[in-house]
């Protein structure tokens, strides 16, 4: 029987997103999420490509109980983990460091430095690790595969890699800019071209991927140049939880005048700030629907939001010089018709302009938003982090490395 199903694993910090896919045509045979694990009211949804949707809402402990409840689900629609169809699992890992640049087959080693690098990813790692050591444990004979979201970022100059501060600190703590989200970068980026008639390496594109967290990034003839996350995830732009950037001297008088433990910081800037921490919402149709009713308070986060995501604008133009496209994705990007709007707004000048007419129009197909005459185009370019990590875990087992 030919073995060509790969199972993605997407694991958050708290929740799990799955597909499972038949990389002979690329169809998906079954998409899934499990949400707030380790709450009392945790929820999975399963959709199989045949049949109807099943939800399920009840405790689950952690995040090795919830992939046996993916694997029970799976296997209700006979696509259970110990099909001999399944040829690899990908796993999308966080934080690969600077060693990472390719897709990897998961050994111990390489088990050692996830693990490693967890004081740099703290959300992100320890469950993309529980993820894969379930998965080994259900199936130890398949290849499990990591694909890094810092491997894309990895042709970064150093120019814009390093921090400015002292050398000899730096690298012995690997203190430098990683940037995250790259698995979306690359596919979008790409995506970006094709939709323009164009291969990568003709074009320039800046992607902003605006999910729960976001980024930018500068892309130049494929490669990315420049990015807004950096050591960690909380650089950057403005996110559902998380700050982005600030002075840095705000933690030394968070601790010297407010009093705050370095754990207290940590959640401070991560989980209680951003969007939520400025107006209470981290959801971008709450804040606009209450920016439509004149609530001031979720018309400034919105202004901030917007704000910060012109000046990366701004900086990657400056940074490659030539713009072919700019590109919005994720849930924010992909939805938010007033965010795209507002972040080209006054951007004439730069050849950015946004029709209002086409940018009104909701599809999952990629599309542009810009009006004919326009130098730049700006384009709505669904991602598809799970298609991009078993596009590359089935090219690894197979021994080709031909992505489209
Ligand atoms: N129709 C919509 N309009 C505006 N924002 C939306 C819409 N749908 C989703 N979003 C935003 O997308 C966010 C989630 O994006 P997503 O890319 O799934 O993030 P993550 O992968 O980080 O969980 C939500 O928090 C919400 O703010
Ligand atoms: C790296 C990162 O911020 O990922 P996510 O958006 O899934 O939280
Ligand atoms: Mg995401």
């Amino acid at each position: 029987m030919s073995s060509s199903r790969v199972l993605v694993l997407n694991s958050g910090s708290s929740s799990v997103k799955y597909q499972l896919l038949d990389m002979s045509d690329g169809s998906r045979l079954a998409v899934g999420l499990v949400e707030r694990i380790g709450e009392e009211t945790s929820r999975l949804k399963h959709t199989p490509a045949v049949g109807e949707s099943r939800e399920w809402t009840g405790p689950i402990a952690d995040h090795e109980a919830a992939l046996k409840a993916v694997s029970e689900e799976l296997a209700k629609d006979g696509l259970g983990l110990d099909s001999p169809e399944l040829a690899a699992i990908g796993h999308r890992v966080v934080h690969g460091g600077k060693h990472f640049t390719e897709p990897t087959v998961i050994d111990d080693a390489v088990l050692a430095e996830i693990e490693r690098l967890i004081p740099v990813a703290p959300l992100h790692n320890p469950a993309n690790l529980t993820g894969i050591r379930t998965a080994q444990a259900l199936r130890p004979d398949l290849p499990q595969v990591a694909v890094f979201d810092t491997a894309f970022h990895t042709t970064m100059p150093e120019s814009a890699a390093r921090y400015a501060i002292d050398v000899r600190t730096a690298d012995e703590h690997r203190i430098r800019r990683y940037g995250f989200h790259g698995t979306s970068h690359a596919y979008v980026s790409r995506a970006t071209a094709k939709l323009l008639g164009k291969s990568p390496e003709e074009v320039n594109v800046i992607v902003l991927h605006l999910g729960n967290g976001a980024s930018a990034s500068a892309v130049r003839g494929g490669r990315c140049v420049d990015t807004s996350m950096g050591l960690t995830p909380l650089e950057g732009l403005v996110m559902g939880t998380r700050s982005g950037d600030m002075d840095p001297a705000v933690i030394f008088h968070l601790m010297r005048v407010a009093g705050m433990s370095t754990d207290e910081i940590d959640t401070l800037l991560n989980k209680k700030s951003g969007l939520i921490g400025l107006c209470g919402d981290n959801d971008m149709r709450e804040i606009r629907r209450r920016v439509d009713e004149g609530d001031e308070e979720a018309q400034l986060a919105f202004d901030i939001y917007i704000h910060r995501l012109k000046k990366y604008i701004g900086a990657y133009y400056a940074v490659l010089g030539r713009v072919d496209a700019v590109a919005f994705t994720a849930g924010v990007g992909e939805n938010a018709s007033p965010v795209r709007e507002a972040a080209v707004a006054g951007l004439e000048e730069l050849g950015l302009v946004v029709d209002g007419e086409l940018n009104a129009v909701r599809s999952d197909e990629p599309r542009l938003i810009s009006p004919e005459y326009a130098r730049v185009a700006v384009a709505v370019v669904p991602t598809d982090e799970e298609l991009e990590i078993a596009t590359q875990t089935y090219a690894l087992v197979n021994g080709s490395r031909n992505l489209t």
